[in-house]
């Protein structure tokens, strides 16, 4: 097929990721123009099931599809590229979502010229609030920019950085949504601690979270503020704060951020 005869999305990788991005983008406009290349042919025919996508070759993918994303894991995305090489040319659009993999590294792979874009999504992609941070390679242009944006503004917010900034954004963001349910697993245990029924528990945090979370957003006051009017004079919230500052728990959270950001780093790094 010509460059000109392709059209739509081949999700590469149906994952966890692949999975949120597939799910989310198929609630907004369907199953039409989006295939699914998976390596597990198990797991192929479960997201065929679930969302009515064709699983198909790798070689007719990028046959078919005008955008092919890259959504498997950094450890596989060189055999991957292998793989992919040899069936992808200029016509193509590349979205890589692999933390920490940068646009040179999958560009040397690829014919000369193929535009790519450094995508770090999130899985509240599955609800339609992820965070997508969008970073152009040497040969993407606004278009390509555009197009990978109006793909993942379908499942949340999306912003553009310098692709420097894209193992902080990982870091942040991209990993981000496994430190407020660690938090709240943390908050739920306590409830349980307290004699609350799991259940229960689970319910408060959930909804003071989402509560906390739409302030933060649309109150447009800062955080700071938000907690002080939560922390009355000689109350309960002033007793909480002593002891998570006792923890270090502010630091506690920079340092982890900052080894997520090591790690990306570490990621990146061609091993061949
Ligand atoms: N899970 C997350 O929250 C996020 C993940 N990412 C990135 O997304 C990528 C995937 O992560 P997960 O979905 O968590 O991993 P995962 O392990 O759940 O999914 C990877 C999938 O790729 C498939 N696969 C591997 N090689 C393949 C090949 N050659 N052809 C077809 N399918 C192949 C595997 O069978 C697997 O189903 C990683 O690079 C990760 O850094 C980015 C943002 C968030
Ligand atoms: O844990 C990871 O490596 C991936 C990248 C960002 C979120 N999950």
């Amino acid at each position: 097929m010509t460059a000109t005869g392709r059209r739509g999305l081949a999700i590469i990788g149906g994952g966890k990721i692949g999975e949120a991005l597939l799910s989310g983008l198929i609630r907004r406009g369907g199953a039409d123009g989006i295939l699914v290349v998976e390596r597990s042919p198990e797991r192929a025919a479960q997201l065929t099931e679930r969302y009515g996508v064709p699983a198909v070759e790798l070689a007719d993918a990028a046959a078919r599809a005008r955008v092919l994303l890259l959504a498997v894991k950094p450890q596989d995305i060189d055999t991957l590229l292998g793989l992919v090489a040899g069936h992808v040319d200029d016509g193509h659009l590349v979205v890589s979502v692999a933390a920490g993999v940068p646009t040179k590294r999958i560009e040397a792979a690829l014919p000369a010229g193929v535009p790519v874009v450094r995508v770090m999504p999130n899985t509240p992609a599955l609800v339609d609030e992820g965070m997508s941070v969008l970073s152009a390679g040497a040969h993407a242009g606004e278009q390509d920019l555009d197009e990978a944006e109006a793909l993942l503004a379908a499942v949340g917010q999306v912003r553009r950085v310098p692709e420097a900034q894209q193992d902080a954004v990982t870091a942040l963001s991209g990993s981000g949504p496994a430190y407020f349910f660690y938090l709240v697993e943390a908050m739920v245990d306590a409830g349980i601690l307290l004699g609350l029924p799991r259940a229960l528990a689970a319910d408060l945090i959930v909804q003071t979270a989402l509560g906390a979370a739409v302030m933060m957003r649309d109150t447009g006051e800062h955080p700071v503020q938000l907690r002080e009017a939560v922390t009355s004079p000689g109350g309960t919230t002033i007793a909480a704060i002593r002891e998570l500052e006792r923890h270090g728990v502010r630091a506690a959270l920079i340092a982890a951020i900052e080894a997520a950001h090591s790690r990306s780093v570490e990621l990146g790094v061609d091993k061949a």
